[in-house]
Protein backbone atom coordinates (compact mmCIF):
# COMPACT_ATOMS: atom_id res chain seq x y z
CA UNK A 1 0.00 0.00 0.00
CA UNK A 2 1.74 3.63 -0.76
CA UNK A 3 1.93 6.10 1.80
CA UNK A 4 1.16 9.73 2.08
CA UNK A 5 4.10 11.43 3.77
CA UNK A 6 3.35 15.29 4.30
CA UNK A 7 5.03 17.93 6.40
CA UNK A 8 2.27 17.26 9.05
CA UNK A 9 3.46 13.47 9.13
CA UNK A 10 7.19 14.83 9.52
CA UNK A 11 6.25 17.00 12.34
CA UNK A 12 5.01 13.85 13.95
CA UNK A 13 0.87 14.94 13.13
CA UNK A 14 -1.62 11.84 12.60
CA UNK A 15 -2.81 11.21 8.96
CA UNK A 16 -6.30 10.25 8.15
CA UNK A 17 -6.77 8.88 4.92
CA UNK A 18 -9.49 7.22 2.79
CA UNK A 19 -9.14 4.66 0.37
CA UNK A 20 -9.66 5.34 -3.42
CA UNK A 21 -8.81 3.49 -6.46
CA UNK A 22 -6.03 5.89 -8.66
CA UNK A 23 -3.86 3.97 -11.11
CA UNK A 24 -5.77 0.77 -10.74
CA UNK A 25 -4.00 1.04 -7.23
CA UNK A 26 -5.46 1.58 -3.71
CA UNK A 27 -4.16 4.82 -3.00
CA UNK A 28 -4.35 7.02 0.21
CA UNK A 29 -6.09 10.16 -0.50
CA UNK A 30 -7.26 12.43 2.11
CA UNK A 31 -10.64 13.11 2.84
CA UNK A 32 -11.58 17.13 2.04
CA UNK A 33 -14.59 17.79 2.89
CA UNK A 34 -16.07 17.92 7.15
CA UNK A 35 -17.57 14.61 7.39
CA UNK A 36 -21.20 15.63 7.53
CA UNK A 37 -20.56 18.05 4.32
CA UNK A 38 -22.78 18.08 1.23
CA UNK A 39 -20.46 17.25 -0.66
CA UNK A 40 -19.23 14.24 0.94
CA UNK A 41 -17.50 11.14 -0.67
CA UNK A 42 -18.72 9.03 1.37
CA UNK A 43 -20.29 7.26 -0.66
CA UNK A 44 -18.03 6.56 -3.30
CA UNK A 45 -17.07 2.71 -3.38
CA UNK A 46 -13.31 1.74 -4.36
CA UNK A 47 -13.67 -0.02 -8.12
CA UNK A 48 -10.81 -2.15 -7.53
CA UNK A 49 -7.53 -2.49 -5.71
CA UNK A 50 -4.26 -3.58 -5.59
CA UNK A 51 -1.65 -4.16 -3.21
CA UNK A 52 1.79 -3.90 -4.73
CA UNK A 53 2.76 -0.50 -5.38
CA UNK A 54 4.28 0.79 -8.76
CA UNK A 55 7.04 2.63 -10.16
CA UNK A 56 4.03 5.15 -11.55
CA UNK A 57 2.55 5.07 -8.28
CA UNK A 58 5.79 6.09 -6.37
CA UNK A 59 6.25 9.03 -8.68
CA UNK A 60 3.05 10.22 -7.81
CA UNK A 61 3.76 10.09 -4.28
CA UNK A 62 6.54 11.79 -4.92
CA UNK A 63 5.45 14.19 -6.92
CA UNK A 64 2.77 14.98 -4.01
CA UNK A 65 5.29 14.86 -1.80
CA UNK A 66 6.87 17.59 -3.43
CA UNK A 67 4.08 20.02 -3.12
CA UNK A 68 2.79 19.29 -0.08
CA UNK A 69 6.47 20.09 1.20
CA UNK A 70 5.81 23.35 0.34
CA UNK A 71 2.86 23.75 1.51
CA UNK A 72 0.94 23.54 -1.63
CA UNK A 73 -1.83 20.89 -1.64
CA UNK A 74 -5.73 19.85 -0.96
CA UNK A 75 -6.41 21.13 2.74
CA UNK A 76 -6.60 17.69 3.91
CA UNK A 77 -3.08 16.96 2.63
CA UNK A 78 -2.17 19.46 5.35
CA UNK A 79 -4.65 19.29 8.01
CA UNK A 80 -6.38 16.30 9.89
CA UNK A 81 -9.53 15.64 8.28
CA UNK A 82 -10.61 12.55 9.18
CA UNK A 83 -10.86 9.31 7.87
CA UNK A 84 -14.20 8.67 6.07
CA UNK A 85 -15.14 4.94 7.15
CA UNK A 86 -13.00 4.73 10.74
CA UNK A 87 -15.22 7.74 11.73
CA UNK A 88 -13.73 7.81 15.29
CA UNK A 89 -10.44 9.24 13.41
CA UNK A 90 -12.03 12.18 12.75
CA UNK A 91 -10.57 14.97 15.55
CA UNK A 92 -11.96 16.79 18.01
CA UNK A 93 -12.66 19.99 17.29
CA UNK A 94 -10.42 21.17 19.97
CA UNK A 95 -7.99 17.96 19.85
CA UNK A 96 -4.45 19.04 21.04
CA UNK A 97 -2.03 17.25 18.87
CA UNK A 98 1.32 16.09 20.95
CA UNK A 99 4.01 16.65 18.38
CA UNK A 100 7.96 15.44 19.36
CA UNK A 101 9.70 19.07 18.21
CA UNK A 102 6.39 20.94 20.18
CA UNK A 103 7.40 19.33 23.07
CA UNK A 104 11.01 20.02 23.03
CA UNK A 105 10.12 23.58 22.01
CA UNK A 106 7.88 23.97 24.97
CA UNK A 107 10.30 22.23 27.42
CA UNK A 108 13.09 24.54 25.83
CA UNK A 109 11.05 27.35 26.67
CA UNK A 110 10.09 26.76 30.09
CA UNK A 111 12.99 25.90 31.07
CA UNK A 112 14.89 29.09 29.45
CA UNK A 113 11.76 31.01 31.78
CA UNK A 114 12.35 28.95 34.54
CA UNK A 115 16.14 29.39 34.64
CA UNK A 116 18.67 31.94 36.72
CA UNK A 117 17.23 34.63 37.82
CA UNK A 118 13.86 33.44 36.57
CA UNK A 119 11.79 35.09 33.81
CA UNK A 120 8.25 33.81 35.14
CA UNK A 121 8.68 33.56 38.41
CA UNK A 122 9.63 37.40 38.62
CA UNK A 123 6.12 38.25 36.49
CA UNK A 124 4.51 36.33 39.04
CA UNK A 125 6.48 37.77 42.06
CA UNK A 126 5.84 41.36 40.29
CA UNK A 127 2.72 41.47 39.44
CA UNK A 128 1.03 39.36 41.98
CA UNK A 129 2.78 38.38 44.74
CA UNK A 130 4.15 41.68 45.60
CA UNK A 131 0.41 43.73 44.62
CA UNK A 132 -1.13 40.90 47.19
CA UNK A 133 1.91 41.75 49.97
CA UNK A 134 0.64 45.22 49.31
CA UNK A 135 -2.42 45.05 50.59
CA UNK A 136 -2.22 42.31 54.05
CA UNK A 137 1.12 43.59 55.36
CA UNK A 138 1.03 46.14 58.17
CA UNK A 139 1.91 50.07 56.87
CA UNK A 140 3.66 52.01 59.55
CA UNK A 141 4.40 55.85 59.95
CA UNK A 142 7.41 57.77 60.81
CA UNK A 143 5.25 58.70 64.00
CA UNK A 144 5.25 54.92 65.41
CA UNK A 145 8.86 54.19 66.19
CA UNK A 146 10.78 55.41 69.07
CA UNK A 147 14.53 55.65 69.03
CA UNK A 148 16.79 53.92 70.66
CA UNK A 149 20.33 53.06 70.61
CA UNK A 150 22.65 53.98 67.32
CA UNK A 151 23.93 50.79 65.88
CA UNK A 152 25.95 52.25 62.64
CA UNK A 153 26.23 55.15 60.29
CA UNK A 154 27.60 54.43 57.02
CA UNK A 155 28.10 56.62 53.75
CA UNK A 156 24.54 56.18 53.29
CA UNK A 157 22.31 56.50 56.57
CA UNK A 158 21.94 55.97 60.09
CA UNK A 159 20.96 52.93 61.47
CA UNK A 160 19.50 52.91 65.20
CA UNK A 161 17.20 49.94 67.26
CA UNK A 162 13.86 51.55 67.59
CA UNK A 163 10.45 50.49 69.14
CA UNK A 164 6.79 50.82 68.42
CA UNK A 165 5.56 53.33 70.36
CA UNK A 166 1.48 52.76 69.75
CA UNK A 167 2.01 49.16 70.06
CA UNK A 168 2.39 48.87 73.92
CA UNK A 169 2.91 44.93 73.74
CA UNK A 170 6.27 45.02 71.37
CA UNK A 171 9.49 44.71 72.72
CA UNK A 172 11.69 47.56 73.68
CA UNK A 173 14.36 47.90 70.92
CA UNK A 174 12.93 44.71 68.97
CA UNK A 175 13.02 46.82 65.96
CA UNK A 176 15.88 48.22 63.64
CA UNK A 177 15.56 51.43 61.42
CA UNK A 178 17.94 52.73 58.95
CA UNK A 179 17.25 56.77 57.83
CA UNK A 180 18.86 56.21 54.12
CA UNK A 181 19.27 58.95 51.21
CA UNK A 182 18.41 58.52 48.08
CA UNK A 183 19.75 54.70 47.80
CA UNK A 184 17.55 53.44 50.44
CA UNK A 185 14.92 53.11 47.91
CA UNK A 186 16.99 50.30 46.32
CA UNK A 187 17.50 48.57 49.73
CA UNK A 188 13.45 48.81 50.21
CA UNK A 189 13.10 46.81 46.68
CA UNK A 190 16.02 44.05 47.18
CA UNK A 191 14.62 43.80 51.13
CA UNK A 192 11.02 43.01 49.65
CA UNK A 193 11.71 40.92 46.51
CA UNK A 194 13.83 38.99 48.92
CA UNK A 195 11.46 38.54 51.52
CA UNK A 196 9.10 37.09 49.19
CA UNK A 197 11.84 34.88 47.66
CA UNK A 198 14.12 33.98 50.12
CA UNK A 199 13.11 35.59 53.75
CA UNK A 200 15.15 32.89 55.93
CA UNK A 201 18.64 34.68 53.75
CA UNK A 202 18.47 37.96 55.14
CA UNK A 203 17.31 40.04 58.48
CA UNK A 204 13.39 40.02 58.61
CA UNK A 205 12.41 43.11 56.85
CA UNK A 206 9.29 44.54 58.09
CA UNK A 207 8.39 47.80 55.51
CA UNK A 208 9.68 50.76 53.47
CA UNK A 209 8.71 53.86 52.96
CA UNK A 210 9.82 57.28 51.90
CA UNK A 211 9.21 59.95 54.12
CA UNK A 212 9.10 63.63 52.67
CA UNK A 213 10.35 66.16 55.31
CA UNK A 214 10.67 69.86 53.86
CA UNK A 215 14.14 70.25 56.48
CA UNK A 216 16.21 67.37 55.55
CA UNK A 217 14.97 66.29 52.72
CA UNK A 218 13.73 63.03 51.37
CA UNK A 219 14.41 60.21 53.51
CA UNK A 220 13.62 56.58 53.03
CA UNK A 221 13.58 54.59 56.09
CA UNK A 222 13.83 50.88 56.36
CA UNK A 223 12.42 48.29 59.25
CA UNK A 224 13.10 44.88 60.04
CA UNK A 225 13.17 42.93 62.79
CA UNK A 226 16.23 43.19 65.81
CA UNK A 227 18.08 40.12 64.70
CA UNK A 228 20.74 40.06 67.28
CA UNK A 229 23.88 42.11 68.66
CA UNK A 230 26.76 40.55 66.92
CA UNK A 231 27.95 40.35 63.72
CA UNK A 232 30.30 37.62 61.82
CA UNK A 233 32.89 40.18 62.29
CA UNK A 234 32.11 40.74 66.06
CA UNK A 235 32.79 36.85 66.57
CA UNK A 236 35.93 36.60 64.60
CA UNK A 237 37.87 39.45 66.47
CA UNK A 238 37.45 37.40 69.57
CA UNK A 239 40.44 35.16 70.08
CA UNK A 240 37.66 32.47 70.99
CA UNK A 241 36.67 32.47 67.45
CA UNK A 242 35.31 30.07 66.49
CA UNK A 243 34.24 28.17 69.62
CA UNK A 244 32.37 31.50 71.04
CA UNK A 245 29.80 30.95 67.75
CA UNK A 246 30.08 26.65 68.74
CA UNK A 247 26.66 26.54 71.24
CA UNK A 248 25.33 29.32 69.15
CA UNK A 249 24.77 27.59 66.27
CA UNK A 250 25.72 23.89 67.08
CA UNK A 251 22.59 22.46 68.83
CA UNK A 252 24.40 19.14 70.26
CA UNK A 253 27.01 20.22 71.98
CA UNK A 254 30.34 19.08 71.06
CA UNK A 255 31.91 15.72 72.95
CA UNK A 256 35.09 16.61 70.75
CA UNK A 257 38.31 17.95 72.88
CA UNK A 258 39.35 21.66 71.60
CA UNK A 259 41.36 21.50 68.62
CA UNK A 260 41.53 21.16 64.77
CA UNK A 261 38.26 18.55 64.31
CA UNK A 262 36.24 20.63 66.51
CA UNK A 263 37.01 23.96 65.11
CA UNK A 264 36.48 22.89 61.21
CA UNK A 265 33.33 21.66 62.18
CA UNK A 266 31.98 24.89 63.65
CA UNK A 267 33.32 26.76 60.41
CA UNK A 268 32.14 24.15 58.48
CA UNK A 269 28.68 25.12 59.65
CA UNK A 270 29.34 28.36 59.71
CA UNK A 271 30.16 28.42 55.97
CA UNK A 272 27.38 26.30 54.89
CA UNK A 273 24.35 28.52 56.61
CA UNK A 274 26.24 31.24 54.40
CA UNK A 275 26.21 29.85 51.42
CA UNK A 276 22.60 28.72 51.87
CA UNK A 277 21.82 32.38 52.59
CA UNK A 278 23.58 33.23 49.15
CA UNK A 279 22.48 30.45 47.09
CA UNK A 280 18.66 32.01 48.41
CA UNK A 281 19.97 35.12 46.79
CA UNK A 282 21.20 34.03 43.48
CA UNK A 283 18.60 31.79 42.61
CA UNK A 284 16.00 34.61 42.82
CA UNK A 285 18.80 37.11 40.76
CA UNK A 286 20.02 39.12 42.95
CA UNK A 287 24.15 39.91 43.47
CA UNK A 288 24.67 41.09 47.05
CA UNK A 289 27.96 42.94 46.45
CA UNK A 290 29.06 43.35 49.73
CA UNK A 291 29.75 40.32 51.21
CA UNK A 292 32.00 40.82 53.95
CA UNK A 293 31.72 39.79 58.08
CA UNK A 294 30.35 42.94 58.98
CA UNK A 295 27.36 42.24 56.88
CA UNK A 296 26.34 39.12 58.36
CA UNK A 297 24.47 39.27 61.43
CA UNK A 298 23.91 36.24 63.61
CA UNK A 299 20.02 36.24 64.14
CA UNK A 300 19.23 34.92 67.63
CA UNK A 301 15.90 33.78 66.90
CA UNK A 302 16.77 31.01 64.41
CA UNK A 303 20.06 30.44 65.78
CA UNK A 304 21.59 31.10 61.54
CA UNK A 305 23.43 33.36 60.38
CA UNK A 306 21.85 36.16 57.77
CA UNK A 307 22.87 38.64 55.51
CA UNK A 308 21.99 42.36 55.96
CA UNK A 309 22.87 45.58 53.99
CA UNK A 310 21.24 44.98 50.76
CA UNK A 311 21.97 48.60 49.74
CA UNK A 312 24.84 47.95 47.04
CA UNK A 313 22.79 44.72 45.82
CA UNK A 314 21.69 44.44 42.19
CA UNK A 315 18.87 42.66 40.86
CA UNK A 316 19.59 41.24 37.59
CA UNK A 317 15.84 40.04 37.11
CA UNK A 318 15.13 43.71 36.02
CA UNK A 319 18.20 45.19 35.58
CA UNK A 320 17.98 47.31 39.02
CA UNK A 321 21.37 49.20 40.62
CA UNK A 322 22.83 47.61 37.32
CA UNK A 323 25.47 50.11 37.09
CA UNK A 324 25.51 51.78 40.29
CA UNK A 325 29.07 54.47 39.73
CA UNK A 326 28.78 55.70 43.02
CA UNK A 327 29.05 52.60 44.85
CA UNK A 328 32.43 51.88 46.08
CA UNK A 329 32.86 48.58 46.85
CA UNK A 330 34.70 47.36 50.05
CA UNK A 331 38.60 46.42 48.01
CA UNK A 332 38.81 44.16 51.62
CA UNK A 333 36.33 41.93 50.36
CA UNK A 334 35.93 42.87 46.05
CA UNK A 335 36.79 40.35 43.57
CA UNK A 336 39.02 41.50 40.95
CA UNK A 337 37.04 41.81 38.44
CA UNK A 338 35.66 44.64 40.19
CA UNK A 339 32.57 44.60 37.78
CA UNK A 340 29.95 42.04 38.01
CA UNK A 341 29.06 42.05 34.21
CA UNK A 342 31.41 42.09 31.53
CA UNK A 343 32.42 45.95 31.17
CA UNK A 344 31.26 44.93 27.17
CA UNK A 345 27.74 44.49 28.48
CA UNK A 346 25.57 47.45 27.57
CA UNK A 347 23.75 49.03 30.02
CA UNK A 348 20.55 47.96 31.43
CA UNK A 349 17.81 48.02 28.62
CA UNK A 350 14.36 48.72 28.91
CA UNK A 351 12.37 46.50 31.79
CA UNK A 352 10.52 44.06 29.52
CA UNK A 353 14.27 43.29 27.45
CA UNK A 354 16.49 43.21 30.40
CA UNK A 355 13.92 40.26 32.30
CA UNK A 356 13.57 38.27 28.67
CA UNK A 357 17.42 38.67 28.44
CA UNK A 358 18.24 37.87 31.82
CA UNK A 359 18.57 34.64 31.51
CA UNK A 360 21.37 34.86 29.07
CA UNK A 361 23.15 37.76 30.21
CA UNK A 362 23.24 35.76 33.49
CA UNK A 363 24.94 32.44 32.13
CA UNK A 364 27.46 34.78 29.96
CA UNK A 365 28.55 36.89 33.03
CA UNK A 366 27.98 34.63 36.24
CA UNK A 367 27.81 37.57 38.39
CA UNK A 368 26.81 35.38 41.42
CA UNK A 369 30.14 34.22 41.62
CA UNK A 370 31.40 38.10 42.57
CA UNK A 371 29.76 36.95 46.01
CA UNK A 372 31.58 34.10 45.81
CA UNK A 373 35.05 35.36 46.05
CA UNK A 374 34.10 37.54 49.13
CA UNK A 375 32.56 34.38 51.11
CA UNK A 376 36.16 32.20 50.27
CA UNK A 377 38.19 35.61 51.78
CA UNK A 378 35.61 34.92 54.51
CA UNK A 379 36.42 31.33 54.97
CA UNK A 380 39.87 32.05 54.67
CA UNK A 381 39.68 34.74 57.62
CA UNK A 382 37.91 32.04 59.61
CA UNK A 383 40.40 29.46 58.60
CA UNK A 384 43.69 31.75 59.56
CA UNK A 385 43.64 34.08 62.79
CA UNK A 386 46.54 36.55 61.08
CA UNK A 387 44.34 37.42 58.34
CA UNK A 388 41.23 38.36 60.55
CA UNK A 389 42.37 42.06 61.52
CA UNK A 390 42.24 44.48 58.85
CA UNK A 391 45.96 44.55 57.81
CA UNK A 392 45.81 41.45 57.72
CA UNK A 393 43.67 40.65 55.32
CA UNK A 394 45.31 43.53 53.34
CA UNK A 395 48.56 42.78 52.69
CA UNK A 396 47.16 38.70 52.08
CA UNK A 397 45.40 40.34 49.37
CA UNK A 398 48.61 42.27 47.79
CA UNK A 399 50.48 38.75 48.33
CA UNK A 400 47.46 36.87 46.22
CA UNK A 401 47.68 39.43 43.71
CA UNK A 402 51.35 38.88 43.14
CA UNK A 403 50.92 35.52 42.89
CA UNK A 404 48.38 35.94 40.27
CA UNK A 405 45.34 35.12 42.45
CA UNK A 406 46.80 31.73 42.33
CA UNK A 407 45.64 30.41 45.95
CA UNK A 408 48.11 27.81 45.55
CA UNK A 409 51.56 29.80 44.09
CA UNK A 410 50.21 31.95 47.02
CA UNK A 411 50.46 28.41 49.72
CA UNK A 412 53.87 27.26 48.58
CA UNK A 413 55.05 30.89 49.10
CA UNK A 414 54.46 31.90 52.36
CA UNK A 415 53.83 27.84 54.14
CA UNK A 416 57.67 27.56 54.13
CA UNK A 417 57.90 30.47 56.35
CA UNK A 418 54.62 30.92 57.95
CA UNK A 419 53.87 31.29 61.27
CA UNK A 420 52.04 28.67 63.48
CA UNK A 421 49.17 30.51 63.43
CA UNK A 422 49.32 30.10 59.72
CA UNK A 423 50.28 26.45 59.66
CA UNK A 424 47.19 25.88 61.97
CA UNK A 425 45.24 27.18 58.98
CA UNK A 426 46.59 24.82 56.55
CA UNK A 427 46.38 21.86 58.68
CA UNK A 428 42.65 22.98 59.35
CA UNK A 429 42.05 23.02 55.67
CA UNK A 430 44.05 19.90 54.87
CA UNK A 431 41.81 17.87 57.97
CA UNK A 432 39.11 15.35 56.32
CA UNK A 433 41.32 15.09 53.46
CA UNK A 434 41.93 18.46 52.21
CA UNK A 435 38.60 18.81 51.36
CA UNK A 436 37.99 22.71 53.04
CA UNK A 437 41.41 23.15 51.13
CA UNK A 438 39.68 22.00 47.82
CA UNK A 439 36.74 24.28 48.30
CA UNK A 440 38.42 26.93 49.09
CA UNK A 441 40.67 27.04 45.97
CA UNK A 442 37.55 26.56 43.96
CA UNK A 443 36.27 29.82 45.66
CA UNK A 444 38.80 31.88 45.76
CA UNK A 445 39.90 32.54 42.09
CA UNK A 446 40.68 35.16 39.25
CA UNK A 447 38.52 34.25 36.58
CA UNK A 448 34.81 34.18 37.86
CA UNK A 449 33.50 31.69 35.76
CA UNK A 450 36.04 29.28 36.92
CA UNK A 451 34.31 30.14 40.64
CA UNK A 452 32.27 27.54 42.45
CA UNK A 453 28.51 28.52 42.23
CA UNK A 454 26.68 28.76 45.78
CA UNK A 455 24.66 25.89 45.29
CA UNK A 456 27.60 23.81 43.32
CA UNK A 457 29.65 24.26 47.05
CA UNK A 458 26.93 23.46 49.28
CA UNK A 459 27.01 20.06 47.77
CA UNK A 460 31.03 19.53 48.27
CA UNK A 461 31.37 16.72 50.28
CA UNK A 462 33.10 19.30 52.46
CA UNK A 463 29.97 19.69 54.26
CA UNK A 464 29.20 16.09 55.01
CA UNK A 465 28.76 15.23 58.78
CA UNK A 466 30.80 11.83 57.97
CA UNK A 467 33.66 13.95 58.64
CA UNK A 468 37.12 12.26 59.11
CA UNK A 469 35.03 8.52 58.39
CA UNK A 470 36.26 7.08 54.88
CA UNK A 471 34.70 8.11 51.96
CA UNK A 472 31.62 6.36 51.36
CA UNK A 473 31.43 5.68 47.46
CA UNK A 474 28.45 8.13 47.35
CA UNK A 475 31.00 11.10 48.89
CA UNK A 476 33.78 9.77 45.93
CA UNK A 477 31.41 9.77 43.25
CA UNK A 478 30.45 13.69 44.32
CA UNK A 479 33.79 14.56 44.84
CA UNK A 480 34.73 13.57 41.17
CA UNK A 481 31.64 15.31 40.09
CA UNK A 482 32.53 18.25 41.70
CA UNK A 483 36.07 18.21 40.36
CA UNK A 484 34.77 17.43 36.92
CA UNK A 485 32.64 20.58 37.03
CA UNK A 486 35.21 22.43 38.51
CA UNK A 487 37.87 21.90 35.66
CA UNK A 488 39.55 24.58 33.42
CA UNK A 489 39.69 22.97 30.38
CA UNK A 490 41.55 25.51 28.66
CA UNK A 491 44.33 24.33 31.13
CA UNK A 492 43.57 20.63 30.61
CA UNK A 493 43.81 21.24 27.05
CA UNK A 494 47.40 22.77 27.35
CA UNK A 495 48.26 20.05 29.78
CA UNK A 496 47.44 17.40 27.64
CA UNK A 497 49.54 19.41 24.47
CA UNK A 498 52.72 19.74 26.50
CA UNK A 499 52.37 15.75 27.79
CA UNK A 500 51.83 14.94 23.68
CA UNK A 501 55.12 17.43 23.08
CA UNK A 502 57.00 15.87 25.90
CA UNK A 503 55.77 11.92 25.11
CA UNK A 504 58.16 11.57 22.64
CA UNK A 505 59.44 12.15 18.99
CA UNK A 506 59.09 10.83 15.82
CA UNK A 507 60.22 7.10 16.58
CA UNK A 508 57.77 6.51 19.34
CA UNK A 509 55.25 8.13 17.38
CA UNK A 510 55.20 11.27 19.02
CA UNK A 511 56.26 14.70 17.46
CA UNK A 512 58.99 15.45 15.24
CA UNK A 513 61.05 18.07 16.12
CA UNK A 514 59.59 20.65 13.50
CA UNK A 515 56.28 19.90 15.04
CA UNK A 516 58.20 20.06 18.50
CA UNK A 517 59.25 23.81 18.16
CA UNK A 518 56.15 25.21 16.50
CA UNK A 519 54.41 23.98 19.65
CA UNK A 520 57.12 26.57 21.84
CA UNK A 521 56.38 28.89 18.99
CA UNK A 522 53.08 28.96 20.87
CA UNK A 523 55.04 31.18 23.84
CA UNK A 524 54.78 34.51 21.84
CA UNK A 525 58.10 35.57 20.58
CA UNK A 526 59.02 39.22 21.77
CA UNK A 527 57.94 41.04 18.24
CA UNK A 528 54.42 39.26 18.09
CA UNK A 529 53.92 39.90 21.87
CA UNK A 530 55.13 43.65 21.44
CA UNK A 531 52.38 43.79 18.87
CA UNK A 532 49.97 41.74 20.34
CA UNK A 533 50.25 44.44 23.16
CA UNK A 534 49.75 47.35 20.99
CA UNK A 535 46.46 45.66 19.63
CA UNK A 536 45.78 44.53 23.61
CA UNK A 537 45.99 48.71 24.04
CA UNK A 538 43.98 49.41 21.24
CA UNK A 539 41.10 47.25 22.66
CA UNK A 540 41.47 48.92 26.38
CA UNK A 541 40.74 52.24 24.62
CA UNK A 542 38.35 51.31 22.53
CA UNK A 543 36.66 49.54 25.55
CA UNK A 544 36.93 52.29 27.75
CA UNK A 545 35.46 54.38 25.19
CA UNK A 546 32.54 52.17 24.47
CA UNK A 547 31.72 51.96 28.41
CA UNK A 548 32.35 55.58 28.58
CA UNK A 549 29.39 56.49 25.93
CA UNK A 550 27.18 54.07 27.65
CA UNK A 551 27.71 55.21 31.23
CA UNK A 552 26.75 59.19 29.75
CA UNK A 553 23.69 57.16 28.37
CA UNK A 554 22.86 55.47 31.04
CA UNK A 555 23.37 58.77 33.07
CA UNK A 556 20.94 60.21 30.82
CA UNK A 557 18.12 57.61 30.82
CA UNK A 558 18.74 56.97 34.37
CA UNK A 559 16.33 59.12 36.01
CA UNK A 560 13.22 57.99 33.90
CA UNK A 561 14.28 53.96 34.15
CA UNK A 562 14.88 54.68 37.97
CA UNK A 563 10.61 56.06 37.85
CA UNK A 564 9.08 52.78 37.02
CA UNK A 565 9.96 50.86 40.38
CA UNK A 566 10.23 53.99 42.68
CA UNK A 567 6.41 53.89 42.30
CA UNK A 568 6.27 50.30 44.03
CA UNK A 569 7.86 52.16 47.41
CA UNK A 570 5.00 53.64 49.81
CA UNK A 571 5.20 56.97 50.73
CA UNK A 572 3.95 58.07 53.89
CA UNK A 573 1.33 60.13 53.84
N1 LIG B 1 18.19 43.47 61.39
C1 LIG B 1 19.16 43.85 62.20
N2 LIG B 1 19.24 43.38 63.44
C2 LIG B 1 20.22 43.77 64.29
N3 LIG B 1 21.18 44.63 63.95
C3 LIG B 1 21.18 45.15 62.72
C4 LIG B 1 20.17 44.78 61.77
N4 LIG B 1 20.42 45.46 60.63
C5 LIG B 1 21.51 46.19 60.85
N5 LIG B 1 21.99 46.02 62.08
C6 LIG B 1 23.16 46.65 62.72
O1 LIG B 1 23.35 47.91 62.13
C7 LIG B 1 24.65 48.02 61.58
C8 LIG B 1 24.62 48.84 60.32
O2 LIG B 1 23.76 48.23 59.37
P1 LIG B 1 24.00 48.34 57.81
O3 LIG B 1 25.31 47.69 57.46
O4 LIG B 1 22.81 47.83 57.11
O5 LIG B 1 24.09 49.92 57.65
P2 LIG B 1 24.99 50.80 56.68
O6 LIG B 1 24.52 52.19 56.85
O7 LIG B 1 24.97 50.24 55.33
O8 LIG B 1 26.38 50.63 57.31
P3 LIG B 1 27.77 50.43 56.55
O9 LIG B 1 27.83 51.48 55.50
O10 LIG B 1 28.76 50.61 57.65
O11 LIG B 1 27.75 49.03 56.00
C9 LIG B 1 25.10 46.60 61.35
O12 LIG B 1 26.47 46.49 61.45
C10 LIG B 1 24.40 45.84 62.46
O13 LIG B 1 25.18 45.86 63.63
Amino acid sequence: MATVTTVGATLGLQKSTISTPFLGKKLKIKYPYPQNSKNSISNSKPLSTISSATPELVVVDLVHNLFVGVGVGLPCTVMECGDIIYRSTLPRSNALTITAPGVILALGTLSYLWATPGVAPGFWDMFVLAFVERIFRPTFRKDDFQLGKKLGEGAFGVVNKVSLTKKPGSKEGDLVLKRASEYGAVEIWMNERVRRACANSCADFVYGFLEKSSKKGDEYWLIWRFEGDTTLADFMLSKEFPYNVEAMILKEAQDLPKGLERENRIIQTIMRQLLFALDGLHSTGIVHRDIKPQNIIFSEGSRTFKIIDLGAATDLRVGINYIPKEFLLDPRYSAPEQYIMSTQTPSAPSVPVAAALSPVLWQMNLPDRFDIYSTGLIFLQMAFPPLRTDSGLIQFNRQLKRCGYDLVAWRNNVEPRASPDLRKGFELLDSDGGKGWELLTSMVRYKARQRTSAKQALAHPYFDREGLLALSVMQNLRLQLFRATQKDYSEAANWVTSRMAKSGTKQDGGFTEAQLQELREIQPSKKVRSQRNALALALRLQRKLVKTLNESMDEITRRSKSVWWSRWIPREE
